[in-house]
């Protein structure tokens, strides 16, 4: 059974997929009314109110997902959650229509002065003269940040007759021309724009990039609007424009401190506000419900998330076929980190004959994360996993090769230690499953799973008898049993499965057993 705080407002209607779930446990609560159930919590739903802070995500010690139900993660402290194990997802356009519409509603709304108009009449006055507005139709709209919503803006400028104007470094010349606007340089747009909204991230980057130096090459009498992100518009270079009447009016949807109650901009007639509303609209609350649901859903029941800020996005039908690999890097990880058992420098990984089509990257950090696994005590998984390796100074890397030594495909792992380099190659084959076939060059064949002996001997008469001898003296039954040599009289292995660990008494008995030169119990 898996625990899932719902700690924000989040409409119930889109929970069902975790609200009909045999396996799931809901609970609807804020992180301070849960006090001690954090630490039962599998899965965090949150919208912006709820901060997911370094401190939270300690206090939780079983937390695997944090879902965050809509698009901006600043509420989220996904670098922390990386390297908690911690998956963060989100939902990336559920709301986007909402939002464009929001953002042309503002954009009416501060064209025609409708809410000072509003407000005026509200209080009996009839004041025709003094709002005269502005038409949106032959106007120059400047959008920075040409992503889901700035293009969902786009078309909605160009239904009104507007000219669109886009600044956004990732946004080609070929999209520009099938969305017939004109991609320009920054400096351009503010120059040409009649318009100006932002649909950017707030990142360092675009923290202030409309300022007081770029506001000043602005036509006088531009008018922006923010329904991104507080702080892209710097709030101190706006008021002041707005005082000098460079800027003729601002509509905002969000500010720097939200709620805004202190901000300065509040008190000036040419600003039109709304408390954050760009995503509250049923459907939108709905679609990114419904979205966080599903996600948080399949990652706990270990399917693969689609929307995953810090794991690359796959898709079922690909993580289905997938998965004998993952399974078997994970198990060549945990397999080489408990027979090398030192200070380990480089995992250096080579694939042959993997499908094009699957992420190597992922299997890659499946295998680091195996490898780690019984290293460290708080969770490794491919969100974290590399990190874990950085921290601790091990190189990791990757490559393709042809050969498969004879099979379909073939992975091989080199684990370079201090003074000591070990070898292990798999395989994943169609009737068999995840095998290794090969251990410090030796050839050998055995399903990498549940309890193991591995037995490094030299090759003579008698050695696998009194292997036999001891675990039959001891009451323990053999599952399976592989040997394999490089030469006749040299050094060999046995592989032995069992059905149980073994007992301490075994391992110390076998281990003073003539011509047995190394042994180890490794439980997968
Ligand atoms: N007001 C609300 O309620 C509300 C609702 C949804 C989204 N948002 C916010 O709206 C913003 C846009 O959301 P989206 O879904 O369109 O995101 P998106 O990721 O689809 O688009 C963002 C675009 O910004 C561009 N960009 C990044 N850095 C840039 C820079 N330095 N200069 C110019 N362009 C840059 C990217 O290339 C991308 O095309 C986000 O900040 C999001 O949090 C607000
Ligand atoms: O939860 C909200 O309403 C805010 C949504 C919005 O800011 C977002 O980033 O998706």
């Amino acid at each position: 059974m898996f625990r899932v705080l719902v700690a924000d407002a989040i409409k119930p209607e889109g929970l069902g997929p975790l609200l009909d779930a045999p396996n799931i446990e809901l609970l609807q609560k804020t992180v301070s009314e849960a006090g001690d159930e954090l630490k039962s919590i599998d899965a965090l739903l949150v919208r912006s109110e709820t901060k997911v802070t370094d401190e939270l995500l300690n206090a939780m010690p079983n937390i695997k997902i944090v879902a965050r139900a809509g698009v901006g993660i600043d509420n989220i402290d996904v670098h922390s959650a990386t390297k908690h194990g911690v998956v963060v997802v989100n939902a990336p356009d559920g709301n986007t229509i909402s939002t464009a519409e929001h953002t042309f509603a503002m954009m009416a709304s501060l064209a025609r002065n409708i809410p000072q108009a509003h407000s005026s009449l509200k209080q009996k006055e009839w004041k025709r003269t003094q709002f005269i507005g502005t038409e949106l139709y032959g106007k120059n709209l400047g959008i920075i940040g040409m992503g889901r919503i700035g293009g969902e803006i786009a078309k909605r400028a160009k239904a009104f007759g507007m000219d669109v104007y886009v600044y956004d470094p990732f946004f080609s010349a070929e999209r520009a021309k099938q969305l017939n606007v004109k991609a320009v340089p920054l400096e351009e747009l503010m120059k040409s724009a009649d318009f100006i909204t932002v649909h950017t991230p707030l990142t360092p980057e675009t923290k202030g990039l409309i300022n007081e130096t770029n506001i000043k090459k602005c036509k006088k009498g531009v008018y922006l609007l923010n329904c991104a992100r507080g702080g892209i518009i710097d709030e101190d270079a706006l008021y002041q424009a707005i005082l000098e009447k460079h800027v003729a009016g601002a509509a905002l949807d969000v500010f720097t401190e939200e709620p805004p109650f202190g901000n300065k901009l509040l008190e000036l007639d040419e600003i039109i506000i709304t408390p954050h509303l760009g995503a509250s609209t049923k459907e939108a609350q709905l679609n990114v419900a419904t979205q966080v649901a599903q996600e948080v859903l399949q990652y706990l029941n270990g399917n693969p998330v689609s929307n995953s800020i810090n794991l690359p996005a796959i898709s079922k039908e690909v993580f289905n076929k997938i998965q004998p690999y993952y399974l078997l890097v994970k198990q060549m990880g945990n397999l080489s980190s408990q027979l090398t058992k030192r200070a380990v420098l480089e995992l250096s990984v080579t694939y042959a004959g993997i499908p094009d089509d699957f992420d190597k990257n992922l299997l890659t950090k499946a295998l680091v994360s195996g490898f780690f696994k019984r290293m460290v005590d708080s969770p490794v998984n491919e969100v974290n996993a590399l990190l874990v390796a950085k921290e601790r100074g091990v190189t990791i890397g990757e490559k393709v090769s042809e050969n498969t030594y004879g099979y379909a495909n073939a992975i091989s792992l080199t684990v370079k230690a201090e003074n000591r380099i070990f070898e292990i190659r798999g395989a994943y084959i169609d009737q068999y499953g995840p095998r290794i076939l090969s251990l410090n060059g030796f050839n050998i064949d055995f399903q990498p799973e549940g309890n193991l002996l591995y037995i490094q001997h030299t090759d003579k008469p008698g050695v696998i008898g009194r292997v036999g001898k001891v675990l039959g003296d001891h009451d323990v039954n053999i599952a399976t049993m592989q040997v394999g040599r490089k030469e006749a009289g040299g050094e060999a292995i046995m592989i032995l499965t069992f059905d149980k660990p073994l007992t301490e008494g075994i391992i110390t008995t076998l281990e003073s057993s003539e011509d047995i030169s190394f042994l180890h119990h490794i439980i997968l």
